[in-house]
């Protein structure tokens, strides 16, 4: 094959180095022309994410910070592809731009990390959960209003640096993104889903491409995972509707079992004072509309509430 080199686009973060080599090497796999030395290759693109660590990312700017650059580096032509986590692309996707592939999904949970406590249940009255997800700080309190939220900023490897060093008593991290690291070990317990709904998207990894690029395209259908792109895609139309960015605390999980699906949906107020919820069940093939059903729902039960204290 003589064609160029296929540059794959990536984060720097350590979590990021051992995703995309995931994705490469399932490329490779699928494809043993580009196992080939020299037939792919990893460009590592910083990002606003990677240098930003003192402020919430919900005052940054939310999560178009983890992947505006690589987007840039996609336009300008400067990569082919870019691997992305799922739960950080932004609801609406640049022109030219598209999310060719999802891969299959690695467990969408969060775990809870802490030298204090082997479960959260465990911790201490008043014992400080670092976390600066709006999300996991909410659902925290909502079970256990007598523990603090202290802000934790920075990638996995550092959030459990600074755990170490006693900046917090307790944090809160995706236990895909333990595993891609190898450091599942450090997780005390993996939270149920119905104690601590993921993030939409956690756990799937996605590869962005221009939209243009028939070829890339095509090729990338051999490591797409067809369950996860629907369960994914439910996730974030109930987002959508929802006008989802960061600075709003939102949950959801679809999971698919034959041809139903189901769709559980949480949205919070950022202080964990208040909640509303949505479970459905349909068919596969409605996945999007009950996706942005679910999300309707949630707009609509939390009505002026939600924009007072939001907008
Ligand atoms: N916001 C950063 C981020 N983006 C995706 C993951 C986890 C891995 C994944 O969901 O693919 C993480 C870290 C975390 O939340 O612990």
């Amino acid at each position: 094959m003589a064609r160029r080199p296929l540059r794959i686009g990536t984060r720097g973060s350590p979590m990021a180095l051992a995703q995309t080599g995931m994705v490469r090497d399932r490329i490779a796999a699928a494809h043993p022309a580009l196992a080939e030395p020299g037939a792919m290759e990893l460009v590592v693109v910083t990002t606003v994410a990677d240098k930003v660590l003192d402020r919430p990312l919900s005052e940054i700017g939310g999560k178009g910070l983890f992947t505006k650059e690589l987007e840039q580096a996609l336009l300008a032509d400067q990569v082919d592809v870019a691997v992305h986590s799922m739960k950080d692309v932004e609801t609406w996707l640049p022109d030219g731009l598209v999310i060719a592939c999802i891969l299959a999904r690695d467990d969408p949970r969060d775990a809870f990390l802490s030298p204090r406590a082997g479960r959260l249940a465990d911790l201490a009255p008043g014992s400080r959960v670092g976390t600066s997800s709006l999300r996991r700080g909410a659902q925290v309190l909502m079970r256990r209003p007598d523990l603090q939220i202290v802000p934790l900023r920075g990638n996995a490897n550092t959030r459990m640096k600074r755990l170490e060093e006693g900046a917090c008593d307790a944090t809160l991290l995706a236990i895909a993104g333990l595993e891609r690291l190898g450091l599942a070990d450090r997780a005390q317990e993996i939270l149920p889903v119905n104690e601590m709904l993921p993030a939409v998207a956690q756990g799937a990894l996605g590869i962005e491409c221009r939209a243009g690029d028939a070829d890339v395209i095509a090729l990338l259908q051999a490591v797409a995972c067809p369950t996860t792109t629907i369960a994914v895609n439910a996730e974030r139309a109930l987002l959508a509707e929802l006008d989802g960015s960061c600075r709003t605390p939102i949950a959801a999980l679809a999971q698919i079992d034959g041809d139903s699906l189901t769709l559980d949906g949480l949205l919070f107020l950022p202080d964990g004072s208040a909640h509303w919820a949505t479970h459905r069940t349909g068919r596969v093939a409605d996945a999007l509309a009950i996706g942005r059903d679910a999300g309707a729902e949630l707009k609509a039960k939390a009505g002026e509430t939600y924009r007072a204290k939001l907008q």
